[in-house]
Parts: C-alpha cells; sequence; structure tokens
C-alpha cells in the first residue's frame, strides 16, 4: 500500500502532510532562492565530502520547514533525526540525542527557540567543535567530561527567530527566511497534491483554493481535502468552483482566506478599539487565544495583507483592515495608522 493510500484510508491530517511532502529540492515549489542558497550549500558540501553547514530556517508555521529538513538529509543521502525545542527541558536531553547521531546525520530541532538555555550552551560546543560536556554528579564535587560526538548538521527551524539568542544564531552557517507563497504557486502545490490524490480539479477551482490559503502550502492542502469531502459527498467526479466555493464557506473561510481568529481579531482592533493601538496581551485575552499563536501564525498573514500593522504602541487595524470588515476608518487615521 502506497503512503498516500495509507493516508487516505485513516484521513490522519499528519500522515497526509507526511505523504505529500517534496522528497528533493527539485520537487519542492516556490521559495526560489532559498532554494538556490541551500542547493549551494549542499553540493560544495558534497564536493569537499563533508557533512553541509548547520541551516537555520526561520518563518511562519506551514511554509516548509520540516520538509526542507527532510530534503537536506534526503539529497545528502543521511538519515534523519527529528525532536523539538520544547522535548529539551534539560542539558541532559540533548545530550542523549547528541551522542547517539551516527556520522553525517541531520538532526532537526523544530521550534528551536523553545529549548532550555541549558541545551542551548551545550549546543554551542556540540555545533562548533562536535563536542558535548557531560556534568557528572552534583555540587563542588561535579566534574565535567567532554565527550566527542559523530560531526552532524543541524536544521533547526523557528517561528521566533527574533527570540533565539544571538550565540545560538550566528554558530548557523546559513539562515533561511521563508516568505509567504504567491497565490501562483499555491496554485502549483495545490496541482500537485491533486494529481497525488488522484483528483481532477479545474483550473478556477485551484485558483480560489490558492487565493484563500493564506500564502501557505499546508493551508493549501488542507482546503484542497475539504474541497475533496464536498464534492465527493455532492456525488462530483470532477471538482469546479461551485465545489470550491461551497466548501470554503462552509469552513468560514472568506475572500482573503481569513479564518475565524482572524477576522475575530480583526473586529476587535476595529470595532472594540476603533483603530487604536492595542497590546499583545489585551489582544490574546480579548479573543481568547495564546499570545505565541497571534505573534507567530496570525499576525505575520494579516501584517502582509496589509490589514493590520504593528507600532511600537501596539497593533492597529489599517484602513485596508477598516475595509475588510465593510467599515469606515476613523478620519484621523493616517497612512494606514491613527495620528495620535
Ligand atoms: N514548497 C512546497 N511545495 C509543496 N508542498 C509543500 C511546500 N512546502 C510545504 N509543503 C507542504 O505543506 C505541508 C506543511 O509543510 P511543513 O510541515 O514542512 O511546514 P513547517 O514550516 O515545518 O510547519 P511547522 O512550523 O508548523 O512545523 C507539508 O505537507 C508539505 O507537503
Amino acid at each position: 500500500m502506497s503512503e498516500l493510500t495509507k493516508a487516505e484510508g485513516s484521513d490522519n491530517e499528519l500522515a497526509f502532510e507526511s505523504a505529500l511532502r517534496p522528497k528533493s529540492l527539485g520537487e519542492f515549489i516556490g521559495q526560489s532562492k532559498v532554494r538556490n542558497q541551500l542547493k549551494l550549500i549542499l553540493d560544495a558540501a558534497a564536493i569537499q565530502n563533508r557533512t553541509p553547514d548547520h541551516i537555520l530556517l526561520a518563518g511562519p508555521p506551514g511554509l516548509g520547514k520540516t520538509t526542507l529538513a527532510m530534503i537536506v538529509a534526503h539529497e545528502g543521502g543521511q538519515p534523519l533525526r527529528l525532536t523539538s525545542g520544547p522535548t529539551i527541558q534539560h542539558a541532559g536531553d540533548l545530550a542523549a540525542v547528541l551522542s547517539s547521531l551516527a556520522p553525517g546525520e541531520v538532526l532537526f530541532i523544530d521550534e528551536i527557540h523553545r529549548m532550555a538555555r541549558s541545551a542551548e550552551e551545550m549546543l554551542y560546543l556540540a555545533m562548533e567543535d562536535y563536542r558535548v560536556d557531560v556534568m557528572v554528579g552534583k555540587g563542588p564535587g561535579a566534574t565535567s567530561i567532554p565527550l566527542e560526538i559523530a560531526p552532524f548538521t543541524l536544521v533547526g527551524a523557528t517561528t521566533r527567530s527574533g527570540m533565539l539568542p544571538s550565540p545560538l544564531r550566528d554558530r548557523f552557517g546559513f539562515i533561511a527566511h521563508l516568505e509567504f507563497y504567491e497565490n501562483q504557486e499555491l496554485q502549483q502545490v495545490i496541482n500537485r497534491a491533486a494529481k497525488k490524490l488522484g483528483l481532477e480539479i479545474d483550473e478556477t477551482a485551484q485558483q480560489e483554493i490558492a487565493r484563500r490559503s493564506r500564502g501557505t502550502p499546508r493551508i493549501a492542502n488542507r482546503l484542497l481535502r475539504r474541497v475533496r469531502d464536498f464534492a465527493l459527498v455532492g456525488g462530483k467526479t470532477k471538482i469546479g468552483v461551485d465545489e470550491a466555493m461551497g466548501a470554503l464557506k462552509l469552513y468560514e473561510v472568506d475572500d482573503l482566506g481569513l479564518d475565524r481568529l482572524d477576522r475575530e481579531i480583526m473586529k476587535v482592533l476595529v470595532e472594540r478599539f476603533s483603530g487604536k493601538p492595542v497590546g499583545l496581551s489585551t489582544l490574546a485575552v480579548a479573543v481568547g487565544e495564546e499570545q505565541d499563536t497571534i505573534e507567530a501564525v496570525v499576525e505575520p498573514f494579516l501584517v502582509r495583507m496589509g490589514l493590520i500593522a504593528r507600532t511600537a504602541r501596539g497593533r492597529q487595524a489599517t484602513a485596508a483592515g477598516f475595509a475588510h470588515l465593510g467599515q469606515t476608518p476613523p478620519t484621523n487615521l493616517l497612512d494606514g495608522l491613527l495620528d495620535l
């Protein structure tokens, strides 16, 4: 049974993601600058028969950071070890992972900004000298024993590159900033996924889904599956614009791709605070969501769409933000910002 058939059977989001992941740089759509930069690093390492430099991938969720880490391992013919910052709560957790790496292995640490501080310090030495200092004993009798580890490539991923301490950031040979995808690139993502899923979908339907995918391949794939369900239940074998629009309406994805949480945030900024600046914590309480989610997931997209602006005084709705909710901005909203 193929990976995709198994994923179809379980309809499990993670299984689907992994089945739809591009396996090589050539298959990876968009992000051409990052792709070329990454290719140079991998090719140079291959010529010199050494492990590629450590790589940091920064950007909002769902843009392909895990996929790129898998590609780095795959292109270099190396195994991949996956872990994440929140699971590394002590230096010992990291020491266990590092000391068990095979030579050349690619270590992927997702949400690397959430790793324990003590582990961060251990990572500095490991990245630079392929060595860890393991503390044995406690108190004044404690000694540190240096332990050699195999040469490896670290691929770190973060949605909050600003939260990484500079000594850690500086130890990466390459920092890639992933950008939101253009609609035409998302259309390619949808087309590719549809082919893999054996779906017939016309171009207008692809465009409608692409336009509402928040610049994010993960969302494009997810919306495609909901549109597929809509067509299936409606007894359609070919997906057209009616099926696409029907499903998107049912799942409350609006014209610009804003979902329920995006709209709630827009409503708070426009209706409750009338375009005045609002602090992140107030905003989080007002919509009942984690500050982290707002900052890493919601805000980058709304800023990119020009619907809100981040200022030193807080978050503000812009004139375009007011217009999107069908409201008239206050007269003192100058150049998208209130003249306070
Ligand atoms: N450039 C791309 N071309 C085609 N599909 C892509 C691309 N980037 C991402 N995808 C698809 O989007 C999904 C999410 O990608 P991925 O898990 O790599 O994102 P991520 O940035 O690691 O997200 P998170 O930070 O939430 O873990 C995957 O199923 C993958 O197939």
